[in-house]
């Protein structure tokens, strides 16, 4: 995704035609779709009355247990699907790559997995899809709803072999996960990309059933140096495309004409790949708030203590920035533990404390989340590991107690709010700044199309 100089993307522009439309002509457009463009936009997000629901559309693709379960109101309850779930699974029913490209909160999760639920066969004991995520969080929480999917309801189905799902994650136990892999291959493997790799180069890992590869959050797998030369291998060497369906998601692709360029010419999917782009001109969610409060560095804890009173949020993350190296040699605490021990002395409200940071062991990182899952209110304290993927429906308020990096990273940190598909209810982005970073938040603004309001404000001491 970095730019290079004198590339060409002449070949895929030629494949690519981007086409906005409005959402009564876009199922029109979808049919033809498919059997034509690589490039699909569409702008507006809701369901007009003459929508398919989600049953209709699985019709005939995903066994009918399936559907019923996801779509009954007294089940999993989904009856309408979101917009990338209605353009994107006629193209992934018919066997088209695709990149799912769609707000947070969109429900790509469910689309990828409608696809895999409708090309596997229980009664085959091999692997034949995988998932591949970029943190252990993210792989449980897909586990957690691929397992939910998969699990058989009644007396009846017991009968039938069911479809099993692995964790194959970082922290995990791998020697176990070694001889499951021998004696009964899962059906469906979630993975990060460490432990995969690992696994196919000692010939414990074959990918040879695989029909249907998923890269979740690909633009950050991309732009993680640790992570690339994997994928590349497992995208190109260790499995081709031709034998199986390619799918990546993300809220964010970064110059998706380059990226689809680079699919086609590296053989990462078929040519006729399809960039199925719901909401170009919105990147983020609508129900969202945006604010921002000018302080000093001095008073930033105050001030967002203040804030917090205010606000009184029943489920909140607060982003830290990672602590510098600079920092750590100098033997200073990391802010995540300043603010945790900040709110836990000073802050009035309920909610229970909470922190989800990288340098954490992996037993306490699950154990808070599961914490901030059993229900109630929380405050979680988060470095970026929070800001992909991690979907806690209940947050209402996200505060950047540090300003994130990119505008990218702003859109996922946002996006961990305002995560209730057919819900207006408005969520809040607070950002703490000093009145030198105005001019970066304002360039976030611009890149994601979205507009800050100033909050003036009286500091409670
Ligand atoms: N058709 C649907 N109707 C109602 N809720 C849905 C539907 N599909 C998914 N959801 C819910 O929407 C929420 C967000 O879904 P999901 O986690 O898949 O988002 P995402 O698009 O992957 O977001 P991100 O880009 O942040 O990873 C989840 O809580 C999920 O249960």
């Amino acid at each position: 995704f970095q730019p290079q100089q004198n590339h060409n993307c002449k070949s895929s522009s030629s494949l690519t035609t981007t086409i906005n439309f409005t959402d009564s002509r876009l199922r029109r457009h979808s049919r033809a779709a498919l059997s034509s463009s690589s490039d699909v936009t569409t702008r507006e997000a809701g369901s007009g009355n003459s929508s398919p629901t989600l049953r209709e559309i699985c019709q005939g693709h995903v066994p009918e247990d399936l559907t019923r379960k996801c779509c009954r109101t007294e089940e999993i309850g989904y009856v309408l699907p979101t917009e990338i779930q209605r353009e994107g699974l006629p193209f992934l029913f018919s066997g088209r790559d695709c990149i799912l490209h769609a707000q947070t909160g969109s429900g790509k999760t469910l689309t990828y997995l409608l696809l895999i639920f409708s090309v596997i066969n229980t009664q085959r004991s091999a692997v034949q899809a995988l998932i591949v995520v970029p943190t252990r969080e993210l792989g449980m929480q897909v586990t957690k709803v691929a397992r939910m999917l998969a699990a058989k309801p009644t007396e009846n189905d017991l009968e039938q072999k069911s479809c099993t799902v692995m964790a194959l994650l970082d922290g995990g136990m791998l020697r176990r996960h070694r001889s499951w892999l021998k004696a009964e291959p899962p059906t469906i493997v979630v993975a990060t990309i460490g432990s995969l790799c690992h696994l196919i180069e000692k010939h414990i890992f074959k990918l040879d059933s695989m029909r249907v590869l998923v890269i979740d959050e690909v633009d950050f797998l991309f732009n993680s140096s640790k992570h690339v030369s994997y994928l590349k291998k497992l995208l190109a060497s260790y499995s081709s495309c031709k034998n199986r369906l390619t799918v990546f998601a993300s809220a964010s692709i970064p110059q998706h004409r380059r990226f689809l360029h680079d699919c086609i010419q590296q053989k990462w999917t078929k040519s006729d790949v399809v960039h199925v782009h719901v909401n170009s001109i919105q990147p983020l969610p609508l129900c969202l708030h945006h604010r921002f409060v000018i302080c000093s560095k001095e008073t930033k804890h105050q001030t967002l203590l203040s804030l917090l009173q205010s606000d009184a949020p029943e489920s909140g993350i607060i982003f830290v920035g990672d602590q510098s190296e600079k920092s750590k040699k100098a033997g200073n605490a990391p802010s995540t533990t300043l603010l945790i021990d900040l709110l836990k002395n000073s802050y009035e409200g309920s909610s229970e404390i909470l922190l989800l940071e990288e340098d954490m062991n992996f037993n306490s990182r699950a154990a808070s989340l599961l914490e901030v899952r059993q229900g109630g209110g929380y405050l979680l304290v988060a470095t970026d590991i929070a800001a992909r993927g991690i979907d806690l429906p209940e947050t209402t308020h996200i505060y950047n107690f540090d300003l994130p990096r990119t505008a990218v990273d702003y859109l996922h940190r946002a996006g961990r709010t305002g995560r209730k598909p057919f819900s207006d209810k408005k969520c809040t982005v607070t950002n703490i700044i000093t009145s030198e970073e105005q001019f970066v938040l304002q360039r976030y603004e611009n890149e994601l199309k979205f507009n800050c309001e100033e909050l003036t404000f009286q500091i409670q001491c």
